[in-house]
């Protein structure tokens, strides 16, 4: 895009709380909204459930316990067009630069893509170029995951990646366990820790094991700590640099990163490739997904891309009134801005997503957690939630007391599965009615003249429901997520696509590093230094006391 366009794009935007439809919700939160009961709501609306319940590919969503009436949503869809919401989502679908501070394109949704059209039959010639690439990788990085599969030698496949490199996949394949190949495990690395990796390497051999380096840059400190670690022992233990030994490196180390010159540093000649208009943590369709492909084969590899482009159709054709990405990022700005609510609750009711809240954890607060609009000023208003959760029934036996009664209102979503896996399958009527159970305890509420006793209800809560989880609906469920954090950061005029307050953590820390050797304390801060020479001293010794 011209760079005249693009000025005019984003400063055509206007700032949510510039908007006349914001001044309008909050005449309306004070009329209505502050005392919203859905108890009530029900009473006066017999239609409610079918109201405030949406059809999405795979994925149903019962909306209805929540403080929202049909002014609310009319209002909120007022504020999302006078937003630009469709022009934003328009500008994503194109290619146009919306990561600003980078000026990247985000077109995670082109990874999952069907084959023809690529990107469209009005895509730009850019983004047909790119289409292809993806689908020449893809071709490419599914027949060596299913050749990985064949491959009797190999018992063990170890993914190095952190963050977006490491949360989606392994997420995914836990999810997907019941289809995991018999006779292969897949092994996840991520901290620096030592324990993490050592741990692992203590059961592993060298002649069946595979390390899969998964890093977008190829540079990030803990992945290159632990790659070159691995790297050490599979030398120290028979391996070799030379690609026509036993036991070639070339062979038993593969990256997945857009850095293919820093692979071949390291030794790798395998490397499967994505683009820089693939965030990390949007990027578990890419090759970084190649743990996945290993884990359940190319062909459900492909469902999962399948489930991720019904949900992409859905969210780029569907009225916004109808769009379940677009009703769910609405409510999160009702909830945070107007309600003031500062987290949500993530009950997945299902072993299989067990790691399902840290992987949403970075793809909301790390796209969200920002405090400056696309310009780089200053925000009024509160942006992302905390996101956090535990699986159901798990969570009810730790923190859901204070979901019930606290002072809080933490909104929480249940994710609830109609048919339940292959594993003892009489205990799953018991799981789902768990989860109805809470949901209803959360709206009703009890009257107790005993305070101890008293349940105040009229606590929100949505349900997300999946036939079963599978690849496909997976996918889609994950597409779902990505989409409303792109409308509620859209909204908030936020830039859901850099990571900027990552960066001053990193420096610091390999600042400190030498100097935790060398006991350097020289222009710390007073509690850095202070820690610095207690941790140098090698005993834990009393505080000095004060003079
Ligand atoms: O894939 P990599 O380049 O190794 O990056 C891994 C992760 O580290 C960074 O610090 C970012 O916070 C994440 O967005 C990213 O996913």
């Amino acid at each position: 895009m011209p760079a005249l366009e693009q000025d005019i794009f984003r400063d055509q935007r206007t700032r949510c709380d510039h908007t006349p439809a914001w001044v309008a919700l909050q005449a309306h939160f004070e009329a209505t909204g502050r005392h919203f009961d859905v108890r009530g709501a029900f009473a006066a609306d017999p239609a409610r459930y079918r109201a405030f319940s949406q059809e999405a590919p795979h994925v149903f969503a019962d909306l209805s316990r929540n403080r929202i009436d049909h002014a609310t949503e009319a209002l909120l869809l007022d504020l999302a067009r006078q937003c630009g919401l469709e022009q934003q989502r328009q500008a994503m679908w194109m290619g146009e630069p919306i990561n600003t501070t980078e000026q990247r394109a985000v077109l995670h949704h082109l990874l999952r893509q069907p084959v023809p059209p690529l990107g469209g039959a009005d895509a730009a010639p850019f983004i047909a170029q790119a289409g292809r690439d993806v689908h020449r990788t893809l071709q490419a990085m599914l027949s060596y995951a299913d050749s990985v599969r064949q491959d009797a030698r190999i018992t063990d496949i170890v993914s190095i990646g952190i963050g977006g490199s490491g949360l989606g996949p392994s997420m995914a394949v836990t999810a997907l366990e019941e289809h995991w190949q018999a006779g292969q495990r897949v092994h996840f690395v991520s901290n620096v820790d030592g324990m993490e990796l050592g741990s692992l390497l203590r059961r592993l051999r060298p002649e069946s094991t595979l390390f899969l380096i998964a890093s977008k840059t190829f540079t990030t400190a803990e992945t290159m700590v632990n790659a070159h670690a691995a790297r050490d022992w599979f030398l120290a233990h028979g391996g070799s640099t030379d690609t026509n030994a036993d036991l070639p490196l070339a062979r038993h180390f593969v990256a997945l990163s857009t850095n293919v010159d820093a692979a071949r540093g390291f030794g790798i000649t395998t490397t499967f490739g994505f683009w820089d208009w693939v965030g990390g943590r949007f990027s578990l369709w890419s090759a970084i997904g190649l743990p996945i492909a290993i884990a359940v084969g190319s062909k459900m590899f492909q469902q999962l891309l399948a489930g991720a482009h019904a949900m992409d159709e859905h969210f780029y054709t569907a009225p916004l009134e109808h769009n379940l990405p677009v009703r769910l990022g609405l409510l999160d700005i009702w909830y945070r801005n107007f309600h003031g609510f500062s987290s949500r609750c993530i009950a997945p009711y299902s072993h299989g997503l067990r790691r399902l809240s840290a992987y949403l954890q970075q793809l909301e607060m790390e796209s969200n957690g920002k405090g400056v609009d696309w310009r780089g000023q200053a925000l009024p208003y509160a942006t992302s939630p905390v996101v956090w959760g535990e699986p159901g029934t798990n969570g009810q036996h730790a923190f859901f007391q204070m979901i019930h009664q606290g002072k809080d209102i933490i909104p929480v979503e249940f994710i609830v599965l109609r048919q339940g896996g292959r594993d003892l399958p009489e205990q799953h009527s018991r799981l789902v009615a768990n989860a109805l159970a809470q949901a209803q305890a959360l709206m009703l509420g009890r009257d107790s003249a005993c305070g101890h006793r008293h349940f105040s209800g009229n606590r929100p809560s949505t349900v997300l429901l999946l036939e079963r989880l599978n690849a496909t609906s997976l996918g889609a469920l994950l597409a779902l997520y990505e989409h409303r954090v792109f409308v509620s950061g859209s909204l908030w005029g936020i830039n859901s696509f850099d990571q900027w307050g990552v960066e001053l953590g990193k420096q610091l820390a390999s600042n400190l590093e030498p100097r935790l050797a060398s006991g350097d304390a020289q222009g710390l801060d007073g509690a850095t230094a202070g820690l610095l020479r207690r941790l140098r001293s090698g005993q834990q010794q009393p505080c000095e006391p004060l003079p």
